[in-house]
Formats: structure tokens, sequence, C-alpha cells
């Protein structure tokens, strides 16, 4: 299904001085949608998604954020969004309650809106025990949900997360990824953030892998690793000497794999037939043939080796 876009980014080029942060950003994040913007340290990202939250100007190029161009500080727009960046930013010394009514007021909700919103919050994340304990008590990946919780009070449209998970172990990110999850499934609420973990992008719809400033690829993660074209057939055979040298022979590029022999291939499916005739002409025999698609940390690195 196409959405509409909830972000277009065209041509944004953003500089500190003399460092060029951006340099031509074109992406999209349609509505309804999760979308990732995967890079290095240094891509690009956090700047990216400042100017979304309207908390850095755009210099150049065309960014439109819910329909609204944006040019810099937009406060209208601020309530639309939900925002957790990567510095945590709850009070340590107020309870999660507190901590959820004091945003809620800031977003002018009424006390008791802010608390049963709060409330109703922490129960469909499974936080309903939470709401007294004092925020300094809370496990990192705890203080991360509610931060999530808090980011979702006033009912944003968009939710923008930069590097929302960093620091907390793989269990934490799976919980608080769910909890995401589970808001787009019954708010549709927009997701748009940045990582530089290859596994969460996987939760993603869309995939923007950003470098030096610039989206170097983009697609859903299965397109992407699709497009990569680097996916490999794998042919298992009992002594893998006789096929490589019939494969090389033959001009294909193929490798020893534990079990057998690997050959990289844009279209790993195509490429069976040929192989196994090529086997069969020689009188060798292929126990098993299984296509393997390349990972998105290979489609991350290739893309960013590329840029
Ligand atoms: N306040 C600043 N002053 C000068 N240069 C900056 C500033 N903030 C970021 N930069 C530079 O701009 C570039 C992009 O930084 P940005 O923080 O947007 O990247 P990022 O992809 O979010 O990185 P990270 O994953 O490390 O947070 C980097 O070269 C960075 O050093």
């Amino acid at each position: 299904m196409n959405r509409p876009d909830a972000v277009r980014a065209e041509g944004l080029r953003f500089r500190y001085g003399g460092v060029a942060a951006l340099d031509g950003l074109d992406l999209a994040a349609r509505t309804a949608e999760i979308t990732a913007v995967l890079g290095p340290n240094g891509a690009g990202k956090t700047t990216f998604l400042r100017q979304v939250c309207g908390l850095a100007p755009v210099q150049d190029g065309t960014l439109t954020v819910l329909g609204r161009s944006i040019g810099g500080e937009d406060p209208t727009l601020r309530r639309d969004l939900g925002v957790v960046f990567q510095e945590p930013t709850l009070d340590a010394e107020l309870t999660v309650m507190e901590n959820l009514v004091l945003h809620g007021r800031l977003f002018g909700m009424s006390r008791s809106a802010a608390r049963s919103g709060a409330r109703e919050l922490l129960g469909g994340f499974g936080l309903d025990g939470r709401s007294a304990d004092r925020v300094r008590r809370l496990s990192g990946g705890l203080a991360r949900r509610v931060e999530l919780v808090r980011a979702l009070l006033h009912r944003p449209r968009l939710l923008v997360l930069d590097e929302p998970t960093a620091g907390l172990d793989p269990e934490a990110r799976a919980v608080f990824w769910s909890d995401v999850r589970a808001q787009v499934a019954t708010a549709g609420t927009t997701v748009l953030f940045s990582t530089h973990y290859m596994d969460e992008a996987e939760v993603s719809d869309r995939v923007h892998v950003v470098a030096g400033g610039r989206a170097v690829a983009s697609g859903s993660p299965l397109e992407l690793r699709m497009s990569a074209g680097s996916g490999s057939v794998h042919l298992a055979v009992d002594a893998p000497g006789p096929l490589l040298a019939v494969l090389g022979a033959a001009g294909i590029l193929a490798l020893e794999a534990p079990g057998g022999v690997l050959v990289p291939h844009r279209d790993p499916a195509a490429s069976v037939h040929g192989l196994c005739v090529l086997a069969a002409r020689h009188g060798l025999r292929i126990d098993r043939v299984e296509l393997r698609q390349s990972s998105l940390e290979e489609v991350f690195l290739s893309c960013v080796a590329a840029s």
C-alpha cells in the first residue's frame, strides 16, 4: 500500500561551520510506517532528526513534516511530535507518574487527562506497577520505555527516536521495539528513527542507509538485501576441491565454505540450474543446494564502503 509521506526531505544540506553534516539528503517516511535512518557515527542522522523536530534550521534544500514546510523553530509542530533523543531526559528524582504528568501539563493536558492517559499507556506496555517508582531506581531499559510512554502521552502523529536504545542490552532493546510496534499497530503512529544497529533496522518497513550526509540506499529490509546483489548459493559437497576447480575453469567466482562451496550471485535462485548442470557434466555430486540472502549488515557495509 502506498501511504502518503509524513516526512519528505529533498536535497538537504547542513553545515556546522566548516563541517558538512548533510550533503544533499533525500529521503521519505510514510504515514503509519516505521522508517529507519541507518548509518555509522557522524553520518548526519541526529542533525537530520533535529531538523525534523524544528530544532536545527533548514539551511538548504526542502523538508516537509506532516504537511508543513519546515524552516526552523515551529512551536505548533511540537504538539504533533513525540521525541526520544539519545540522552535520557526524565527527572531522576521524580516518580514515573510525576514525570508523565509534568510532560502532559507542558503539552496543555489537564492533570486528570495526563494521569489517565499515562495509566492507559503504562498498562498497555505492562508497566502499570511502576508508576510510583522513582526514575533513579529504574533500569536503563525501563527508563527508556518510560521515555517512550512520555513521548506518546500527548498522542503525537509522528514519533521521532534518535538512537533510542543506545546502551541497552539486546533483551531490553527487543522489549522497547515491541512497545513501538504495538503503538504503530494500535494507534497508526508514524515512526522515524535513527540507529547504527542493523538488527534494529530490520523492525522497520523502510530503511534509508545514510553515509556522509546522503542516503546511499533505500528500501524495505528485504529489498535492500535483494538489491545489494550479494546473495549466494551454497552447494553442499563432500570434497569441495574438484567443484572449485570446475567452477574456476568456467570463470565462476566460488569460495570454499563449511560443508561445501559458496557461489556469490546477484540472483542466487537463477544461478542454481546452471551450477547443477555444470557439476553434473563433470560427474560431481551435489548433496544439497541452499540459497542464502546477504544480511542487512553486509548490505550496510557494502553501501557505506561504496559511498
Ligand atoms: N554541534 C556541532 N558542531 C560541529 N560539528 C558537529 C556538531 N554536531 C555534529 N557535528 C558534526 O556533523 C557531522 C554529523 O553529525 P551527526 O551527529 O548529525 O551524525 P550522527 O549520524 O547522528 O552521528 P552519531 O551516530 O555519532 O550520533 C559529524 O561530522 C559531526 O562531527
